[in-house]
């Protein structure tokens, strides 16, 4: 069993934060209502998760929900407002969950998602923008938007074409049906099932496997496999990655320390590579 213990200085009400060795652990803490989600949810997992970013002990995020019944029912359809969103408890709508999705692809650590019972419509979503899925033998997956006023045009439709086909796609889409684990297994949807009591422990295998690999090898390949789907955004992402290796070699810093002592800056000492 692994320990984990909470996140200090991080009060949530929708979400538990914790962590173990190298590996922080968000789970959706609303049962009653399958770990749908409401605005103020969005806003704390996108907290813990740049919390996690810039915990320089931390290699890997795992994102899950509370109970083993499921990992998200998508957005909380009790606050559904009229006005083009989920409303908060001020009353202002948000499509929050489209903020999620872009930190999940933009956070340069692997991003786990471990996956116990439904996995539908946005919960569904962000399962698939997740690096990698570790699901239970009890998950279920699929999209209801069309049969409840809603689609995911956007990375919901696109990124779930490149994961399991285009063709699939639309049937998930067009039909609203439920896939078991073992149906999405085989359609590339997510990376391996398990008995739902051997979950956590698979999770935190594969986790602590990645910790044992280079993270700037990850971290640039997670941006390389982002780069195109998520267009210019994407290659900047990508390319910001080669900056901040460049600022880390003498090349890079003869530029600024020429200007900063006021002369020419002198690069002829540095080859240039084939
Ligand atoms: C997930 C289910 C198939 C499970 O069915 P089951 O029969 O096992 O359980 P119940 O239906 O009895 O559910 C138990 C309990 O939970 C409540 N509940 C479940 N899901 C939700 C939900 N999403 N919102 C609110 N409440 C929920 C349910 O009412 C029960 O409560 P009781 O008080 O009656 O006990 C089934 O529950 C189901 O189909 N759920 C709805 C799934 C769904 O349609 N989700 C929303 C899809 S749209 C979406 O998620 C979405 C969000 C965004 O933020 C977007 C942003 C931008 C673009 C698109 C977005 C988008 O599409």
């Amino acid at each position: 069993m692994t320990q984990w213990t909470a996140v200090e200085g991080q009060a949530f009400t929708d979400i538990l934060y914790d962590r173990t060795e190298g590996i922080a652990r968000i789970s959706i803490n609303r049962p009653h209502v399958h770990n749908a989600f409401r605005p103020e949810t969005l806003v704390e997992v996108m907290k813990a998760l740049r919390h996690a970013r810039f915990d320089p002990e931390i290699g890997v995020v795992i994102l899950t929900g509370v109970g083993g019944k499921a990992f998200c029912s998508g957005g909380d359809q009790r606050v559904r407002g009229d006005d083009g969103g989920y409303k908060d408890e001020e009353g202002v709508h948000h499509l929050n969950a489209l903020d999620l999705q872009r930190e999940i692809r933009t956070c340069p650590k692997p991003i786990v998602a471990m996956v116990a019972g439904w996995a539908i419509g946005g919960g569904n979503v962000l399962q698939l923008l997740c690096d990698l899925t570790i699901a239970a033998d009890n998950a279920r997956f699929g999209q209801t938007g069309p049969r409840v006023g809603s689609f995911d045009a956007g990375f919901g439709a696109g990124i779930l074409a490149r994961t399991i086909g285009v063709k699939k796609a639309k049937e998930v889409w067009f039909l609203c049906r439920q896939y078991d684990a073992q149906q999405a297994l085989e359609m590339g949807w997510i990376n391996t099932v398990v008995p739902l009591e051997r979950l956590e422990e698979e999770t935190v295998a594969w986790c602590r496997q990645m910790l044992t690999l280079s993270p700037t090898a990850l971290r640039v390949l997670k941006a390389a496999f982002n780069a195109d789907s998520d267009g210019a955004a994407g290659i900047q992402e990508l390319a910001g990655n080669a900056t901040a290796l460049f600022y880390m070699t003498e090349e890079g810093q003869e530029g600024r320390d020429a200007f900063l002592e006021k002369r020419a800056p002198d690069f002829s000492r540095f080859r240039r590579r084939p």
